[in-house]
């Protein structure tokens, strides 16, 4: 891939503010969250645990662990008022749209009144995510008002669970684990800039988290796993996906879950999820998606030195757990909630209005001409 342009359009490698939470693309280690390499807090990690890392700064202790789980169990009811709301979405209404009033509606029932909720805030919109959406598919799809008040050990487990009716296997769980720790923090990106930008106007934490999700939603950030999923299965061998994406290359089209606005080489969360997508894949028998895949990848770094990001893989993956295309970029929101929280109380902490200021390539200075003068 080229050297990275910086400057200009799309505000590329200009330092826009502080952070604590996480590095991208700084030499060594690929993406940290506090001071964490990603691919050891997904190896040994919950991401429960991680989350509480990217809240509270430190990895928390079994008992801390127990206790913020707990918290965050009780939270996963919702209330009436919602559940109407979610009830009246259409089933073919986009699932980034019922997370994006599904928020927005939780602020309207239990807002954030002051500052000092914020973590209560975030909790509940963390716990509460996986029933917005499953609550919403499941009514639309299946006509069926489910129970999201369930046990489930985990955020994944109880997102599975909710989804399929029944509790997910240990492989499962552990995929969406890994997941939601790949997905959960990310320096800068468009939607965490949404949301502090929105925090810088003092707002509150729902319109901040309403507002990440409208900018996850489109293909060039959180939707490239769908879009990415919409590709492969076009292809039925990895022979056709070659043929299929050079052409691809040569009208100039862009090929979603490559590249990266920061990563020049590699994305670090790819060869994570990869891993896992294999062992999905020979779980579920397939001989078709994960080479598909894998040839997709082959064919753009050689033809292009482009790479996959961590969306690419999380496509097949999601896909071979039997969720839903659709669903896919939601799950994103479940896990980046974390981080887009953590920088708004960041923001909060030691702020001042974001507020750049434009180039203007506009007219010169005119004088009106009178409605009745200009014919
Ligand atoms: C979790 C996430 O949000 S990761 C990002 C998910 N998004 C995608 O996967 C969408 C596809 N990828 C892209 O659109 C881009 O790579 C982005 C949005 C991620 C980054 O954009 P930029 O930083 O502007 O890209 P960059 O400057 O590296 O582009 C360099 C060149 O490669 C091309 N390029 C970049 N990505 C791709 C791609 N996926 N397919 C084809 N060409 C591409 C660009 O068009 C550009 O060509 P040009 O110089 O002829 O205009
Ligand atoms: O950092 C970015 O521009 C996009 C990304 O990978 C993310 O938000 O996870």
């Amino acid at each position: 891939m080229a050297e990275k342009k910086v400057g200009g359009a799309g505000l590329r490698g200009q330092v826009a503010g502080k952070t604590a939470l996480s590095t991208v693309g700084v030499s060594g280690s690929g993406l940290t969250y506090r001071g964490y390499d990603v691919k050891d807090l997904a190896e040994n990690c919950e991401f429960e645990e991680v989350a509480y890392l990217i809240f509270y700064g430190e990895l928390p202790t079994r008992a801390q662990l127990a206790d913020y789980k707990g918290v965050l169990k009780g939270m996963r009811g919702l209330p009436q008022a919602l559940k109407e709301v979610l009830e009246r979405i259409p089933a073919d209404a986009h699932p980034m749209d019922v997370m994006r009033t599904g928020c927005s509606m939780l602020g309207n029932l239990e807002g954030e009144e002051s500052f000092d909720q914020q973590q209560d805030r975030a909790n509940r919109l963390l716990a509460a995510f996986p029933s917005i959406i499953c609550y919403w598919y499941r009514f639309s799809h299946d006509g069926v008002r489910i129970e999201t008040e369930t046990d489930d050990d985990s955020i994944g487990g109880h997102f599975l669970h909710m989804l399929r009716d029944e509790k997910p296997n240990a492989l499962h769980e552990q995929v969406m684990n890994v997941s939601l720790i790949l997905y959960a923090e990310h320096e800068f990106n468009a939607s965490t800039f949404t949301a502090r930008v929105c925090a810088s106007t003092l707002s509150d934490l729902f319109s901040c988290i309403t507002g990440a999700i409208g900018s996850l939603r489109g293909p060039l950030h959180g939707g490239a796993n769908e879009a990415a999923m919409e590709l492969i299965e076009r292809f039925s061998s990895a022979d056709e996906a070659e043929k299929e994406l050079l052409g691809m290359l040569e009208r100039k089209e862009k090929i979603m879950g490559f590249g990266h606005a920061v990563y020049t080489e590699s994305d670090p969360r790819n060869a994570i999820i990869k891993q896992w997508s294999e062992k999905l894949a020979a779980d579920v028998g397939d001989d078709v998606l994960y080479p598909v895949s894998v040839r997709c990848e082959e064919v753009m770094w050689r033809e292009k030195k482009l790479f996959c990001n961590a969306d690419f893989f999380h496509a097949s993956a999601y896909h071979f757990m039997g969720i839903p295309t659709k669903l896919f970029t939601p799950i994103f929101v479940m896990s980046r909630v974390t981080g887009w929280a953590a920088h708004v109380f960041e923001q909060r902490a030691d702020n001042r209005i974001i507020r750049p200021s434009a180039e203007y390539t506009g007219p010169e200075l005119r004088k009106v001409v009178p409605i009745a003068e200009r014919g």
